[in-house]
């Protein structure tokens, strides 16, 4: 298999791009160049890309050609038809599959071994499971006779919601663009992606991907942008937008929800977590380490769902944290496509700054640091990139900051606890709810603690274990509405109810 590099010369020649430069995807077309932003490798801090930065024209453009697509052939597609053009797609995400690969390790640094088992094949599962959803998705229908008698037929039907705005973040690029895209697609809608300035490539790759599948003009739109008031914001303001997608923090989240306020935008939100582990003493310590281990430090822990508190029943809180520690002292290092590579760069200098502050803030707050809390040196070109070093902290309350707010890194904060009670009682002193781990052998335990727990997703003995049907999303400040199975469907559609007398 070609090893992944990602270079603008991978990409020139490709219809995404024109000079090594990450072009707009509107109305079938890849837009030409005027206005760019550079993208910075995060590995060593060099530009590696130019990218196409979006203006209020680039984004109204996109807005009405994505409008007048809802009502041409796409409109008449049958929910079969878009289910076959759904596996069109997920078969050429396949065939790109090396390529997509290169793209995301490019932009985040990632190593290829996480990006070609995790962040790559989801591209494809996502748009095979809405393909398979919306085919055979049944009506909801009811027969009634009511009290006076009269009886009747109700039915409900599904149409598009619209235009739908897709705003995704940089930690899971195409697993996140292809999780929103898919059942937007599935129900007939038209969408406009716009990917995080920090992450441009995959998306880009995406719409060589949609170009290719022959999906009509204007039903699949990209916009990229930087920073704020730029294109994300003058997409999600946008009068012509009729719901927002968004996944990210959730400061971002409410800005969001306070522009789509005016036009009574409908919205699906995916925000920040602070999520929490709780190992019981009865638990596999083996499988709890393991599995801790992966939980914490995965994507340099810049996923929403990674565990930043972790909570060890005091019996076994001395031992469960010496080999939590050992463990992240254990992370390799390495170049992303060195396949044994398991310590990435934050996605920026600045994150990086951002989760380094929080490594000294936890020693003001009087943490004892027992792995890592620094940033590492190489004597090489990654020196300049946005490396940090894992780290396990350990001896603050639930009300320290760093118990309290996101990091977003590779960093977890140990506490013991005594009984079930107050592990669920610590465990919900946040303001977020998205996702949390049980790690007990207690079957009984397990069924009984984890509904307790103020979380959108609990995984007993598991971590990021994936159904696509399942319901998906937070609570409290880490989101609004479920994505997922039927939950997408009801999102990005709308539902009409006949009621016809019999
Ligand atoms: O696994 C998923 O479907 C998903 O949405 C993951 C989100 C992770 C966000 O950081």
């Amino acid at each position: 298999m070609r090893a992944a590099r990602w270079s603008p010369e991978l990409m020139a020649g490709q219809p995404g791009t024109e000079r090594g430069v990450l072009r707009h995807y509107v109305g079938g077309r890849f837009l030409p160049v005027d206005a760019t932003f550079p993208k910075i490798s995060p590995v060593t801090g060099r530009m590696i890309l130019e990218v196409a930065e979006g203006d209020e024209e680039t984004v109204d453009t996109a807005v009405s050609v994505a409008r007048r697509a809802l009502h041409g052939p796409w409109a008449r597609t049958s929910p079969d038809d878009r289910a076959a053009l759904l596996r069109r797609i997920a078969d050429e995400l396949e065939r790109r599959h090396e390529d997509l690969v290169a793209a995301e390790v490019a932009d985040t640094g990632k190593s290829v071994s996480q990006a070609r088992t995790l962040d790559v094949p989801r591209g494809a599962a996502n748009f095979r499971a809405f393909a398979d959803l919306i085919a055979g998705a049944p009506l909801e229908a009811f027969q009634t006779t009511t009290a006076d008698g009269r009886r009747a037929l109700n039915y409900a039907v599904r149409r598009p919601v619209g235009v739908v705005a897709v705003v995704v973040p940089w930690n899971l690029p195409l697993l996140l663009t292809t999780w929103k895209v898919a059942p937007a697609l599935a129900c007939g809608n038209t969408v406009i992606v716009k990917p995080s300035e920090e992450t441009p490539s995959s998306a880009t790759v995406l719409a060589e991907v949609m170009d290719r599948a022959s999906v009509p003009e204007g039903v699949f739109n990209l916009v990229h942008g930087h920073g704020p008031g730029a294109a994300g914001e003058l997409l999600t303001s946008h009068a012509g937008i009729d719901a927002i997608t968004f996944t990210g923090e959730s400061g971002t989240g409410s800005a969001i929800m306070r522009s789509a306020a005016a036009g009574l935008k409908a919205v699906s939100f995916e925000l920040g977590g602070k999520n929490a582990a709780l190992v019981f003493a009865d638990a596999d310590l083996d499988a709890a380490v393991a599995g801790t281990t992966r939980s914490v430090f995965t994507n340099g822990g810049q996923v929403c769902l990674c565990t930043e508190r972790v909570l060890v029943q005091r019996a076994v809180f001395a031992e469960f944290r010496d080999r939590l520690t050992d463990q992240a002292r254990q992370q390799r290092y390495g170049w992303p496509a060195d396949p044994h590579t398991q310590v990435i760069p934050m996605i920026s200098h600045g994150h990086r700054d951002k989760v380094l502050s929080y490594y000294h803030l936890a020693t003001q707050e009087g943490a004892t640091v027992l792995a890592g809390g620094g940033v590492p040196t190489f004597g090489d070109d990654r020196d300049g990139g946005a490396y940090i070093q894992p780290t396990v902290l350990a001896g603050l309350g639930s009300d320290a900051r760093v118990n309290r707010e996101e990091i977003f890194g590779p960093v977890c904060h140990l506490q013991p606890f005594d009984d079930e009670d107050e592990a669920v009682q610590t465990a919900n002193e946040s303001d977020y709810g998205l996702a949390a781990t049980v790690w007990t052998s207690d079957v009984h335990r397990a069924h009984r603690v984890a509904p307790r727990l103020e979380a959108g997703l609990v995984w007993v003995n598991s971590w990021f274990l994936r159904d696509l049907r399942s319901p998906f999303g937070g609570m409290k400040a880490s989101g609004i509405g479920r994505e997922g199975g039927r939950h997408s469907l009801d999102f990005y559609s709308e539902l009409t109810n006949v009621c016809v007398e019999l």
